[in-house]
């Protein structure tokens, strides 16, 4: 359709209402390259601008701006808004408009909140079908260059635009709105002149140049337009793929696939998980069960003993060394007092991820709150000389009742998941072998009424029962050695982890994101680890420093407080810039930052600690996590099994988030991957 026919279409609809809104519309279509076509019944469908064309405001927009003074939508209306960074169009609701900066705060299903101007929020009519009016309605991607030609003016118009003429019935709009489905918007794949990799400047830039469109008069707008894709070659780009290569890709079905928006059902940007069977499946989880409890009473002992030499083993235990029914007592009175604590109505309320079902359920962040209980709780009875170090003398027992709880945990869950529907299931739960299932868990977020299993037993009775025995420890320590204050190891060991816990838990907000919690069934895995594994197992620096006193140098203790200075600042920095990212792309603190725009909405940092590797954050945690062996000295192995053991959990990690990357994000990721090529080390992994 050529512009003189557009224009004409334009001036018969639009006009017999509204001829201000005429005028602009065609002197803003012949400008902009926005391909409207006419449906039978003579209304337009947004029939898929490249993404260029769609950062600019639409001719709706501009009516609707000449027409209506005050916001376009109402709290609460739902829309369809463009992702910042992208050319996709996402349902989301409005929350407000702020008459000051003329922006709607809005929130988008996977949770994101953030402010969008009007000219980047559409109606959801736009989107939807027409019965029987649709054309089948296709896109053709043009070059950017080719769509302006400097010397022209708008109202000369362009050479015709040759759309080429494929078989309807090939195209996947073609064949929705055959069927009377819901219209598919199908939006061009980006051109690799699309792949820089944007700053905020840039993307300001084209707001800028969208805002001028409205403002200024048509030619000049011309000219600015020039001045801008002359930045935009000057601006540094990077360019993942080849030309070529890019385009092969694009014309491959399934990669076409990622670029039809449906925007009627809410879980359309939930990535749907495929089951993959993570830890050797069902002959691994048997393995890993059975290998745990027995690895961490061995832990245990050798900490115990005054020969912590691994091989040192020689256990000589009866029933009764690892079975009290007063410890299992103690120790149910124990998770009981965290579940109050759990359920007080104190603290803000956060959201978690989005589910399946497009809902997102709500969770009470009073972790920090339980802990300062916790404290005062155990400052009273020191001060009333109940005697802690009944933790100390029945810690075997006491890591047995965990154990217990963790099993009939687990077989509650496993048993409860049966009545769950497909939804409330996790990738592995769908996996219909048992074993495998039982150690994954089912259920992504088993509750019973508020209260969520899965969350508290991560954030309480793991984090809590960690500083907890910690401090047990160290009580232990002063008693057995009869010293009048704990050593500088101990001292350096307990206060670097109730550190790294007061992070977590003042940040309690963002582990809702973490792969746990958003995306892993609750079984036998998380419930023994959490339960048992962390607060027993992450302890185990401080277990062992009772029995074996290392003395260190303030010049060592500086240089492990450095260390753990330096691991905490790239773990924190890391997770902070991720978060706020996620939480407002738009960030003008992040501007700095450059991302990559992805074919699922939630645009990929790729600068800052995220273009440094893939998995900043964890890099932290192992030099973080080393740094807390060290004030253990060199005498034994045993204190450092935990930096052995979060590197390799994090290494595995790795793997499997990499994996959900990979099917949440398919090419983009890859790109990713090829701009920042190493995972954890620069040059080593
Ligand atoms: N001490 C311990 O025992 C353990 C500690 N941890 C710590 O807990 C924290 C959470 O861990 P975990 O959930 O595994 O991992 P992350 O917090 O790193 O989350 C991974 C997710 O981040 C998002 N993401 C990945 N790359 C990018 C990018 N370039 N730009 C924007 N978003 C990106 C993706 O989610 P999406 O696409 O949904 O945004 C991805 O699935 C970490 O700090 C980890 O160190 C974890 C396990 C054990
Ligand atoms: C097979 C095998 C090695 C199983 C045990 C794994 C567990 C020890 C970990 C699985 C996920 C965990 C998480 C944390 C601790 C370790 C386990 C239980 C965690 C509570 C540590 C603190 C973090 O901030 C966190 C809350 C994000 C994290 C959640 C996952």
């Amino acid at each position: 359709m050529n512009i003189n026919s557009r224009m004409a279409m334009f001036i018969s609809e639009d006009s017999k209402k509204h001829h201000t809104g005429t005028w602009c519309l065609f002197l803003y279509s012949s400008l902009c390259r926005t391909q409207v076509r006419s449906g039978r019944s003579g209304r337009y469908i947004l029939s898929g601008p490249s993404p260029y064309d769609l950062s600019r405001p639409s001719c709706s927009d501009i009516c609707a701006d000449l027409r209506m003074p005050g916001p376009r939508f109402s709290d609460g209306d739902s829309a369809m808004a463009r992702w910042p960074g992208s050319n996709l169009y996402f349902e989301i609701q409005i929350l407000s408009f702020d008459s000051g900066s003329q922006l709607y705060s809005v929130l988008f299903k996977d949770g994101t909140e953030m402010n969008i101007k009007e000219s980047d929020i559409r109606s959801l009519n736009i989107f939807r079908p027409k019965r029987g009016s649709a054309s089948p309605s296709r896109r053709r991607s043009r070059s950017r260059t080719r769509s302006r030609s400097p010397g022209r003016t708008p109202t000369q118009g362009r050479s015709p635009a040759r759309t080429p003429k494929t078989d309807p019935k090939s195209s996947p709009v073609v064949r929705d709105s055959r069927k009377g489905d819901i219209l598919k918007v199908h939006l061009t794949p980006l051109k690799p002149q699309d792949f820089i990799v944007e700053t905020r400047n840039g993307k300001d830039a084209i707001t800028r140049h969208a805002k001028l469109y409205r403002e200024s008069p048509v030619i000049q707008a011309e000219e600015e337009l020039k001045v801008y894709e002359k930045q935009i070659k000057n601006q540094k780009v990077l360019r993942y793929i080849q030309r070529k290569e890019y385009f092969a890709e694009s014309e491959n079905k399934d990669v076409n696939k990622k670029f039809i928006l449906n925007p009627e059902p809410t879980r359309n940007i939930v990535p749907v998980e495929k089951p993959v069977v993570e830890f050797g499946g069902a002959i691994g989880a048997t393995l890993v069960m059975l290998s745990m409890p027995p690895l961490l009473y061995y832990l245990l002992h050798m900490c115990a003993q005054k020969d912590a030499s691994l091989w040192n083993f020689y256990p000589h235990w009866t029933f009764r060394d690892l079975w009290e029914s007063t410890v299992f007592g103690y120790f149910a009175l124990w998770i009981l007092l965290l579940e109050l604590f759990y359920l007080l109505p104190i603290g803000p309320i956060a959201h978690g991820v989005p589910l399946a079902t497009g809902k997102r359920l709500s969770y009470r962040i009073n972790g920090l709150f339980a802990l300062f209980f916790i404290g005062v709780l155990v400052a009273v009875l020191l001060y009333y000389k109940i005697n802690l170090l009944y933790v100390y003398q029945h810690l075997h027992q006491f890591a047995a009742s965990a154990t217990l709880l963790s099993v009939i945990l687990s077989a509650y869950l496993f048993v409860r998941s049966r009545k769950a529907s497909q939804e409330e299931l996790s990738a592995a739960g769908k996996s219909r072998n048992f074993i495998y299932t039982f150690f994954m868990g089912r259920e992504l977020n088993p509750r019973i009424g508020k209260f969520d299993l899965k969350h508290f037993s991560a954030v309480h009775a793991a984090l809590i029962g960690w500083v907890f025995i910690n401090f047990i420890m160290l009580l232990a320590e002063m008693d057995i050695q009869q010293l009048e204050s704990p050593s500088a190891s101990m001292i350096s060991v307990n206060a670097f982890q109730l550190f790294y816990v007061l992070h977590a838990l003042w940040n309690q907000e963002s582990m809702l994101s973490s792969l746990d919690i958003a995306h892993e069934g609750f079984g036998f895995m998380l419930a023994f680890g959490n339960l048992v594994w962390v607060p027993f197992a992450y302890s185990l620096q401080a277990a062992y420093l009772v029995k074996h006193p290392v003395e260190i140098s303030w010049a060592v203790l500086g240089a492990v407080v450095a260390m753990n200075t330096f691991g905490y600042i790239i773990f924190r920095s890391a997770n902070n810039q991720k978060n706020a990212f996620r939480r407002n792309p738009e960030d003008p603190r992040l501007s700095y930052l450059k991302s990559i725009p992805t074919s699922c909405g939630s645009p990929l940092l790729a600068s800052g600690w995220w273009g440094f590797v893939r998995h900043p954050n964890y890099l932290g945690d192992i030099i973080m996590a080393w740094a807390w062996c060290l004030p253990c000295g060199f005498n034994d192995v045993l204190p450092y099994f935990y930096g052995f053991f979060l590197t390799g959990l994090l290494i595995h990690r790795v793997s499997r988030v990499e994996h959900r990357c990979r099917q949440k994000y398919s090419h983009d990721w890859d790109k990713y991957c090829h701009l920042v090529p190493y995972r954890i080390l620069p040059y080593v992994y």
